[in-house]
């Protein structure tokens, strides 16, 4: 048996529904039960709490009189059938990759919707990452055992990178009984997700396989935003804010702040706009130079003439290819080793203005990275893990499997995990958003109007391949929802 098949349905006027695997689709003749929330006296009372048969969402929202309907996903919530009885549930949760704010709070709910919504008392915790399935004991997760870990940063069931053994993952899923996986992590753990789902199906187990996405960068397609993404940006301003202070005290003072976002520089570009003290935000998606007309050095010389001080933000993915030691290290996973690439550029602004002698300027380099990632959930973050923990229930317990639970347009959906994986989110620089923060540093844009176009052609003919739309329109709905303040 090959890896599925995606399970595409069309309709009327372009619509096309990328729909997820169902226990179903290959095990016959599974009974199914009446969804026990019906009896349920919090939801008993709500009208229309289940969700219709054919609710779907689109992926795009803008849309011109003649579009086609275009891609719609599964709406996530309840459903009147379940395919699970409540004491045949085995449930397990696993935390993989690096930290986010809130993976406490999706641990959390996770467990307190299977009891409180379903009557599911047997969950396990998986510890350390996917190695925890075959190298470690599991830990049994109770509504009290989790009841106050949403106030905590990191995960309480520990994490790693690396360790992915699809059969011996499966082999513990089989021995255990465990019949639904609730698998949290960012696009690495959601391609070894994938995998485990596919083991599965092909071994023919009664085990929905569902992704919860992760990732503080931001890199994950398709949803609006990953939870801990706006604690991320908060957490954040609060070392701007000390950047800023330092470089303000001082004659010709420069702040550089380095913040995560290893290829996507989401985190920098929302930090920066949202605090308005930061001069120049460099990205992984925007490639820069140093020397010369239009480079980051005579910028800095003008801004510090017209102002005094200055701020700048840079992601770690930012400028990789200028650092000279370039290295082909990669971390368990896999993913490339970067450069310490806020060291170098503090020294390099240090050096150049040494040998210019133009300026005598006092830099300070503070590097948050880790701390911002090892908060605990801001309100808002918290709102979200628990809508998403729900949703990811209520899609296994009715029998949907090999899914990533995932916000798009601010509604709930069951988004199949080929979509999740197939490509990155990046920061558009021929989108609108970028342009908003270059006109509020009014940093350069270190690009030609040719190379603008370039990537544009390349940009929307992704996203045409990818979605049936152009890129301006993806942005901008993406935008409105991640930051509903900053509308068009
Ligand atoms: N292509 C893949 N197939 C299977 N497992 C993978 C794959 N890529 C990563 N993983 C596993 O997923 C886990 C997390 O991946 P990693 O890239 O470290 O973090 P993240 O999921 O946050 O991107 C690791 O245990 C890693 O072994
Ligand atoms: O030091 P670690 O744990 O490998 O983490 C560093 C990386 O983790 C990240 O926060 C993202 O990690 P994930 O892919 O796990 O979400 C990157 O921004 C950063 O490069
Ligand atoms: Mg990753």
């Amino acid at each position: 048996m090959g890896s599925t098949e995606p399970k595409v349905i069309s309709g009327p006027a372009g619509y096309v529904l990328e729909d997820v695997p169902h226990l179903s689709d290959y095990i016959p003749n599974l009974p199914t039960y009446p969804n026990p929330l019906q009896v349920n006296p919090a939801y008993s009372v709500v009208k229309q709490y289940f969700v219709h048969v054919d609710d779907t969402v689109p992926q795009k929202v803008v849309v011109h009189k003649d579009s086609p309907r275009g891609v719609h996903f599964r709406r996530a919530g309840p459903r009147q059938k379940v395919y699970f009885e409540s004491d045949e549930v085995q449930a397990a949760i696993v935390t993989c990759g690096g930290l986010c704010p809130g993976l406490n709070t999706v641990i959390r709910e996770l467990v307190c919707g299977l009891h409180h919504m379903y009557g599911v008392t047997r969950v396990l915790g998986i510890e350390g990452g996917y190695r925890g399935f075959y190298a470690r004991n599991t830990i049994t997760l109770t509504p009290s055992s989790v009841n106050n870990i949403h106030k905590r940063g990191g995960t309480t069931l520990g994490t790693s990178r690396g360790g992915h053994d699809t059969n011996k993952i499966v082999d513990s899923i089989q021995d255990r009984g465990i019949n639904q996986v609730y698998i949290i992590g960012g696009d690495g753990t959601q391609r070894g997700a994938s995998a485990i789902f596919e083991e599965v199906r092909r071994r023919g187990l009664k085990c929905s396989v569902v992704g919860i996405p992760k990732t503080i960068d931001n890199d994950i397609p398709i949803i609006d935003k990953s939870f801990g993404f706006d604690t991320a940006v908060e957490e954040a301003q609060r070392a701007i804010n000390a950047a800023h202070v330092e470089a303000e005290s001082v004659e010709n003072g420069i702040g550089v702040v380095k913040l995560m976002g290893r290829y996507s520089g989401f985190i920098a570009m929302y930090a920066t706009l949202a605090s308005r003290d930061v001069d120049c935000c460099l990205i992984p998606e925007s490639p820069f130079y140093l020397e010369g007309p239009g480079g980051l050095y005579e910028y800095i010389e003008k801004r510090l003439k017209e102002n005094g001080h200055m701020v700048i933000v840079i992601a770690e993915g930012a400028g990789q290819e200028l650092l000279s030691e370039s290295s082909d290290k990669q971390d368990a996973s896999g993913n490339k080793l970067l450069q310490d690439v806020g060291l170098w550029i503090s020294q390099s602004i240090k050096d150049h203005f040494a040998r210019e002698k133009t300026l005598a300027i006092t830099l300070k380099y503070i590097d948050p990275t880790y701390m911002i990632r090892a908060v605990p959930s801001n309100a808002s973050d918290n709102v979200y893990c628990t809508l998403l923990a729900q949703s990811a229930v209520h899609g296994a317990m009715a029998g949907y499997t090999g899914y990533t639970s995932g916000l798009v347009n601010g509604r709930q959906t069951y988004i199949p995990f080929y979509r999740i994986t197939e490509r990155q989110n990046n920061v558009v620089i021929t989108d609108r958003m970028w342009a908003r923060l270059l006109s509020s540093t009014n940093q350069p844009s270190f690009m030609n109007t040719k190379d603008a176009n370039e990537d544009n052609k390349e940009e929307n003919s992704l996203d045409q391949l990818a979605d049936g739309h152009c890129s301006e329109d993806t942005s901008v709905d993406e935008i409105s929802h991640i930051f509903p303040a900053i509308s068009c």
